[in-house]
């Protein structure tokens, strides 16, 4: 059959978007969903996915890793599935949807391209030699380096990614270097297995990790710049527990068209 699909970016995250509130998609086909999101072959994207209807939410967040297989939260594809239900005209200028993490609320600019969503509380940060590893949603490794305009962001994050610790459960690697006002970051992203432009859970977990490296507490805004261009992170810590984290950015349409599913 044919549908509709939208494609939407989060600071050069990139995700193709269907409206599935007819459950008229059989989306459970890993060999469409990589065919869809690959570059040269497909429209293109870091990942899919669907709007669905969920009884007492908005709506309900599916989302798919470009290698087709579902994965854990995914914070700019929140953010882009926010605007793109308003586009829709599902949601006004708050939402309250579910996603594979849990519920999360969220606030979009009456111009319908600025996303604040709410992450998951966070209460546990390990290490792993000198980095961090935590969950926001996603799993991340996070660490602190120099040079990291230069650095082999590709070949440094798999050999981290399918080391010995992480290859069965993989797991998405930031680097982190800090600039004037916050942070530059670049991630290998698992499931993409490859550097992404963004990741909305990595920066959100850098800024948490930071915080943390820092012994920071209280109100924090964290500004971070990756390749695909601004995201702010917003929370709280009261020495133990993150809590009212926010992640916020830009989320724009960019095309749309017909596509055979
Ligand atoms: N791009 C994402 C993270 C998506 C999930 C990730 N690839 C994984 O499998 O853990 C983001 O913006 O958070």
């Amino acid at each position: 059959m044919t549908t509709h699909f939208y494609k939407y970016q989060g600071a050069g995250n990139d995700f193709i978007l269907l409206d599935n509130r007819t459950n008229a998609i059989n989306h459970q086909n890993p060999k469409l969903i990589v065919s869809l999101c690959d570059r040269r072959f497909g429209i293109g994207g870091d990942g899919l996915m669907l709007l669905q209807n969920k009884a007492g939410y908005d709506f309900e967040m599916v989302y798919y890793n470009a290698d087709g297989q579902p994965s854990s939260m995914c914070g700019n594809g929140g953010r882009c599935i926010v605007a793109f239900a308003k586009f829709l005209g599902v949601i006004d200028t708050e939402t309250n949807f579910l996603a594979v993490d849990g519920p999360h609320y969220a606030k979009i600019s009456a111009s319908g391209d600025w996303v604040s969503l709410q992450m998951i509380n966070v209460d546990t940060i390990n290490t792993d030699e000198d980095a961090y590893v935590l969950n926001t949603g996603s799993p991340h490794y996070v660490k602190m380096v120099s040079g990291l305009k230069e650095k082999d962001v590709y070949q440094d994050g798999y050999d981290i990614r399918n080391n010995n610790t992480y290859k069965a459960l993989g797991i998405n690697v930031n680097f982190v270097e800090p600039n004037n006002d916050g942070y530059f970051v670049r991630t290998f992203e698992r499931g993409v297995e490859d550097e992404t432009y963004a990741c909305g859970t990595g920066v959100t977990a850098v800024a948490l990790a930071m915080a943390k490296h820092n012994h920071q507490s209280g109100q924090i805004i964290t500004p971070i710049k990756v390749l695909g261009g601004d995201l702010n992170i917003r929370f709280n810590y009261d020495g133990h527990t993150f809590k009212d984290i926010f992640l916020e950015g830009p989320a724009v349409k960019v095309f749309e068209g017909e596509v055979e599913v």
